[in-house]
């Protein structure tokens, strides 16, 4: 098969889902890449997990397409909810590794390496029925990653693990990053998906509300731009050394002398207010984002 030379591993063509009379997607638009982690962001309910699973190829869309570069292409895939199967985890991989046809020696190989990783060793034999959530979704993890895929699929992966299995996780997945895998996760944690992600999809009521690529538009996406005047240069340097700064400028054109345009983070912006009253200014605007005319390497007054 010949393909275009710029094609995603994965592309998204304006899909849509409906249960019944229930639109749950509609026109989903995304391209899934080799080496790079899309975040799926949105509350509950907005369609997240129904996307993942039309990507794993679990559901079908109702209309639109979904191209793969290779309709070969190895999936790993962690649902959102694992169940306690009356396996061990290591029968359990096993006969995962099998059926997938993986050699009786790499699988081997494999198993003990993931057990490491996730720090199960001691626990491979014993029951999954008496786990606990975390250990059950190592066990979900683990089964995603055995066969090394090319795309992966992961329903809130961070969930039920602890600071230490979250920081582990996070590690693995860079590397597998590194090593050309596409992801595509779903995630409430902001953190992770700063650390994780390429692009940011979001989406509420089965539509896309926006596309973020890299990380500085998704630090924007979180930002209050605050435009305030009547305070000293002094006054302005202890503002931008607070926590949650993120840039300032001068803003005499748009707004006369003396103002000045604040961005700093969204969940500082309430202290961030008081301070400027407090120190004697005057706010004349506040919204979200950064106030358009932000541009990279502005620094601190
Ligand atoms: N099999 C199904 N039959 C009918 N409705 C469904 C089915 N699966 C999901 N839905 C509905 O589709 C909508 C989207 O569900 P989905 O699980 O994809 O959302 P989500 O963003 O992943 O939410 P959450 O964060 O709670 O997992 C929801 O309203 C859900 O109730």
């Amino acid at each position: 098969m010949r393909h275009e030379p710029d094609m995603p591993l994965v592309e998204v063509n304006s899909i849509g889902k409906c249960y019944g009379k229930r639109q749950v997607l509609d026109g989903i638009c995304m391209r899934v890449e080799r080496g790079a982690a899309t975040a799926l962001i949105g509350r509950n309910g907005s369609g997240k997990s129904t996307l993942l699973s039309i990507l794993a190829g679990l559901i079908q869309p109702t209309s639109g397409q979904v191209i793969y570069e290779d309709p070969k292409v190895t999936i790993g895939y962690a649902p959102e909810i694992f169940p306690g199967l009356k396996f061990t985890p290591e029968q359990y991989l096993q006969s995962i590794g099998r059926i997938s046809g993986l050699e009786p020696l790499e699988l081997k190989r494999r198993i003990g390496e993931l057990m490491e990783r996730f720090h199960l060793a001691a626990y491979r034999s014993h029951p999954m029925p008496s786990f606990s959530k975390g250990m059950l979704q190592k066990v979900n993890l683990m089964q995603s990653l055995l066969m090394q895929p090319k795309l992966l699929l992961l329903d809130e992966p961070l969930s039920g693990l602890d600071q230490p299995a979250q920081q582990q996780l996070m590690e693995l997945l860079l590397e597998r990053k590194r090593e050309g895998a596409a992801i595509v996760f779903t995630v409430h944690e902001e953190q992770m998906a700063q650390a994780l992600a390429d692009k940011i999809h979001m989406l509420q009521g089965g539509r896309t509300v926006n596309q973020i690529t890299g990380k500085e538009p998704w630090q924007l996406q979180r930002s209050a731009y605050i435009v305030c005047s009547g305070l000293t240069k002094g006054q302005q340097l202890s503002l931008a050394s607070r926590p949650g700064f993120l840039s300032w400028k001068e803003v005499t054109e748009e707004f006369g002398p003396e103002h000045t345009g604040f961005t700093v983070k969204r969940s500082v912006s309430d202290d961030f207010l008081r301070e400027v009253l407090g120190s004697g200014g005057s706010i004349l605007s506040v919204e979200p984002g950064d106030g358009q005319g932000y541009t990279k390497g502005e620094t601190a007054p």
